[in-house]
């Protein structure tokens, strides 16, 4: 479970997220919805300690991120939205760097990067170096990467973005098994569609404010009965 109180993050005196409230419970898709400079990937900067809180909490299955950071990082996998790392690094190396830090056993990690990666299309490119991969496979990569711990809680910041519609298809599964099984799914989008097609539940954030948070029938209903909310809904529609 994530629990967000009144979290604010400023800019050179300008909010970026203001007060934002926000409970993200287990066993459910949870989709983040917002159209661009909303403050989607502010929220989940914070949520992960890459960005220090200007006041309120968060924290990951009780464990506050800003006053207990490494037990808080050890409840969750991060996917960023940008995946133009360890270039250098062959594919297999980059995952075992990763079983390395959080201690996969190697029986369990040899079993998992082959599970993760042949799921993903990307197993017989595991010896090349990742900066010879595209877009989509380093995403790929960095998704398997976060996956081999297996963590209780996903934050996924737009991971859909420029994957094939094979390896979407093979994450949204992932997605839905891991909930399944109790766990937290926590993904951003800018697009209303992948939040009809997977989640459960949905918060609209628009301006560093939560402007809704249900169901997604009791966000359809809303669109239709809030003018403001109808506005967003043509945003979010408008892209891709
Ligand atoms: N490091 C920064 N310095 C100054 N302003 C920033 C910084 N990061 C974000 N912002 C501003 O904060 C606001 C929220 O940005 P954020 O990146 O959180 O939005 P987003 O919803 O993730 O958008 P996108 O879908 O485009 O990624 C925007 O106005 C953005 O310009």
């Amino acid at each position: 479970m994530i629990e967000i109180k009144q979290a604010t993050k400023n800019f050179a005196g300008k909010a970026a997220v203001k007060d934002l409230d926000l409970t993200v419970p287990d066993g459910k898709i949870f989709g983040f919805l917002g159209p661009n400079g909303a403050g989607k990937s502010t929220t989940i900067k914070m949520m992960t300690g890459i960005l220090p809180l200007d006041a309120g909490s968060i924290s990951m299955n009780g464990v506050d991120i800003s006053t207990d950071p490494m037990k808080a990082k050890h409840q969750f996998g991060y996917v960023p939205d940008r995946s133009d790392i360890f270039l250098r690094l062959k594919g297999m190396e980059y995952l075992n760097f990763f079983g390395d830090v959080f201690d996969v056993p190697p029986n369990v990690r040899k079993e998992k990067i082959e599970y993760l990666t042949k799921s993903f299309d990307i197993y017989e490119a595991l010896n090349d170096q990742i900066h010879t991969y595209s877009h989509g496979m380093r995403q790929k990569i960095v998704v398997s990467g976060v996956l081999l711990h297996d963590p209780d809680v996903w934050i996924l910041d737009e991971p859909l973005t420029g994957l094939d519609p094979k390896s979407s298809y093979t994450l949204k599964e992932m997605m839905r098994e891991h909930a399944a099984k109790g766990k937290t799914v926590f993904f951003s989008t800018h697009v209303l569609e992948v939040v009809e097609q997977l989640c459960d539940e949905v918060a609209i954030i628009n301006k560093g404010h939560v402007q809704f948070r249900g169901s997604m029938k009791e966000m359809k209903q809303q669109f239709q009965e809030d003018n403001n909310l109808e506005k967003l809904f043509l945003e979010l529609t408008q892209n891709e």
